[in-house]
């Protein structure tokens, strides 16, 4: 798979002039299905209009499969020109010290940083520089069947705002054949170390210490306190009652059973937005609801998801700055209307909700508004700004084990959650003191 081995610089032949000089980059993503069929067209558009930059889009599998791939290709300094890396490999890319930050280039050249989302900023700056861009953002959303709604005599134009809700919701929307045998669910969602960080944020909780790892290296999680027991607790009780479906950690094993008409709710990223209304088709009406809480904090609110794109130092600067010319079309308002309708992330630049299209593309699909709404009332502070942790990907998998422990009651949530962490901790540990050696 590419890397810059694939990259070189071409001369046109009817010229050496440096006017047709093309510099071919190697942009390495995790987007596929509907992401990466949108994610290519923009690429055609930019190769199309830039005459002398060529962007080679190289699919390199899941989040976690590219950024492994990246470490790969790194140790022979053979990785690309630009990764986009999701937003918890942020402290180990920084930690690597493979990137340039992007900072460099907004500040040679004034670049007005002013039209990204301020959530987004603060997500993504790092010892006061921005270090990458924000290109795909997110949030968890909750997907509920309207039409399922109705059946049930619920309000289809209100969904459940908090955990109680999801489970009174539930008791209405279950469903069973006459043998006993449930046909469709309440609630589902995926056994997926996303949605617990998330939880944890919408509590106003911390996941690590030192203000989540952003006042100082963080040292150690703390999600073993009353916030993470809370969300352990409360789903493991709606799937022993039976209301929740569990699907699994495959995220689109519970995606799939949502336009199955088999879980009547469910929590993902509003990346999947375009791909479930797709999905259902009209099979049946799709709503949309904020990830729900559980408890009334006022500092809560969701954690920015998604990824960001990093230049890599792996060439010369004249490489950089094509990477660097390349992204700034990426996060441009006519690019992010277009990525935002095809997939659901939401507009990274803010100047998109001036624009009619978008303000009619909303009108007709009021489903793309929740993520959005959701982004404007999450107040940024030290919970909802998520952790920064070297070793976070391991951390992620580390917690779907013990959730999925406790969904199978293998353990309780306070020893599933207690052994995470310190198994987390010894990670930590370990990483910090190898950073820089
Ligand atoms: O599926 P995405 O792109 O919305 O990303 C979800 C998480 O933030 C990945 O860490």
């Amino acid at each position: 798979q590419g890397g810059s081995a694939t990259a070189s610089t071409s001369q046109s032949s009817s010229s050496n002039s440096s006017q047709n000089k093309i510099i071919e980059i190697t942009f390495w993503h995790a987007m596929g299905g509907n992401l990466g069929a949108a994610l290519n067209k923009m690429v055609e558009n930019f190769n199309k209009t830039h005459p002398n930059i060529k962007v080679i889009a190289q699919f390199q599998g899941n989040y976690d499969e590219e950024l492994n791939k990246l470490r790969t290709a790194e140790q022979s300094k053979s990785g690309p020109d630009i990764v986009q890396v999701y937003d918890i490999g942020t402290r180990f890319m920084v930690d690597s010290g493979w990137a340039v930050p992007v900072q460099k280039f907004i500040d040679e050249e004034n670049y007005d940083t002013s039209q990204l989302e301020p959530n987004l900023l603060a997500y993504y700056t790092v010892d006061n520089k921005l270090y990458s861009m924000p290109f795909n953002s997110s949030t968890p959303i909750l997907y509920y069947n309207k039409t399922a709604f109705k059946e049930a005599g619920l309000d289809p134009n209100v969904p459940p705002k908090n955990f109680d809700e999801i489970e009174q919701y539930s008791k209405k929307l279950i469903k069973k054949d006459a043998s006993g045998k449930v046909t469709q669910y309440g609630y589902s969602m995926a056994i997926y170390g996303w949605f617990f960080e998330q939880f944890m944020a919408k509590q106003g909780a911390l996941y690590a210490n030192n203000g989540n790892g952003r006042d100082a290296r963080a040292t150690t999680v703390v999600f073993n306190d009353e916030a993470g027991r809370n969300i352990v607790n409360w789903w493991k009780k709606l799937v022993d009652e039976g209301l929740a479906g569990n699907f699994g950690r495959n995220y689109d094993d519970t995606l799939n059973a949502f336009t199955a008409g088999r879980t009547a709710m469910f929590i993902a990223s509003t990346a999947s937005l375009k791909q479930v209304l797709d999905g259902v088709g009209n099979r049946f009406e799709v709503g949309t609801g904020f990830l729900p809480a559980l408890n009334n904090s006022k500092d809560g609110g969701v954690i920015i998801g998604g990824a960001s794109l990093w230049i890599l130092n792996t060439r010369s600067e004249e490489y950089q700055k094509a990477a660097w010319e390349f992204i700034k079309y990426m996060v441009s308002p006519e690019q992010q209307l277009f990525w935002h309708q095809n997939t659901g992330y939401f507009p990274v630049t803010k100047t998109v909700y001036d624009m009619l299209e978008m303000k009619a593309h909303l009108e007709k699909y009021p489903q793309f508004k929740t993520a959005i709404e959701q982004l404007h009332t999450t107040p940024i502070n030290r919970a909802t700004q998520g952790a920064l942790i070297g070793v976070f990907p391991e951390a992620r998998q580390t917690v779907e084990k013990a959730i999925e422990k406790v969904l199978q009651n293998q353990a309780t949530p306070k020893q599933a959650l207690d052994e995470a962490v310190q198994s987390i901790n010894k990670a930590i540990e370990n990483y910090n003191q190898t950073i820089g050696k």
